[in-house]
């Protein structure tokens, strides 16, 4: 079950939404990542496909990652040109390399992979009550607007023998959220995520999130924020393991 609520701590009055399970972990789209399509560019010219290569040409992969920044800093000039900026102007002349590398930043979880992030952190444990990390902070883009939303994800899973490193958690969020997302999908990415390598007996996700498109522009709404959610398994089936999930994410540790 997956859910939305806009504005609210009570989910319950979202809109719901069902998806199957097992679906795929990629970027979501069905689209090739632009990252997947630089290493087929960069397998190319490995293959001699790509025209001669000097030896000291830079490599492959180094020569088309300085393309696609190529491209993305021209598209950026044109941007500043758009605003009725002038691309010249001293403050803004290494602006296009800045913003190229930002957005490579902030789109990094194209470039990752679910197997190489566990790097095996799969331990034995025989444990079997819920592991709950909560407040991961997110940054993320939505797709709509590539402007940011942010917030907070909260990830548990109740495990059958298998545990996954806590930092893992974590990263899985970083991962989806370095992508341009709507916060449903990153919701869902992460719960199936963490289903696909432990094969829990449930997983549960909360993401609160306050979108700029909707506090910078648009409706312009500073104070809205938005919650979607994705049960799996028993946080799907059994009510008391959902609210047990749903009470611990609305304590405040001691320590805070
Ligand atoms: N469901 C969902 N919607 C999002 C998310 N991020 C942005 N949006 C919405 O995407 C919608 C895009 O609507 P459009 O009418 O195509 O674009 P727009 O004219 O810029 O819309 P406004 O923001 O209402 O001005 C807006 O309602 C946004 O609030 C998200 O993560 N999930
Ligand atoms: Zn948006």
């Amino acid at each position: 079950m997956t859910m939305a609520a806009s504005n609210g701590s009570n989910g319950s009055k979202g809109a719901r939404a069902s998806y199957g399970k097992g679906q795929s972990i990629g970027n979501g789209n069905g689209k090739i990542s632009p990252m997947a399509e630089a290493s087929a560019l960069a397998q190319q010219v490995a293959d001699g496909q790509g025209g001669g290569v000097r030896a000291d040409a830079p490599s492959p992969v180094e020569a088309d990652v300085d393309a696609t920044l190529g491209v993305m800093k021209s598209a950026v000039r044109e941007l500043l040109v758009g605003v009725g900026e002038n691309p010249e102007r001293e403050g803004l002349l290494r602006t296009p390399q800045r913003v190229a590398e930002a957005m490579r930043f902030l789109t990094q979880g194209y470039n990752q992979s679910l197997e190489t992030l566990v790097n095996g952190a799969i331990f034995d444990e025989g444990h079997n009550e819920m592991v709950l990390v909560r407040d991961i902070d997110l940054f993320s883009l939505c797709e709509h607007h590539m402007l940011p939303f942010l917030g907070k994800a909260h990830v548990a899973y109740i495990p059958n023998q298998k545990v996954v490193g806590l930092s893992k958690l974590a990263r899985i969020v970083e991962m989806y959220a370095r992508r341009l997302q709507v916060q449903e999908r990153l919701t869902r990415q992460v719960a199936e995520a963490v289903e696909t390598i432990l094969e829990p007996r449930g997983v549960a996700v909360v993401v609160e999130a306050t979108h700029m498109c909707m506090v910078m522009r648009g409706v312009q709404k500073p104070s809205s924020w938005t919650v979607t959610s994705a049960m799996l398994g028993v946080f799907q089936d059994d009510q008391k393991t959902r609210e047990e999930f749903l009470n611990l994410i609305r304590h405040q540790p001691s320590f805070h």
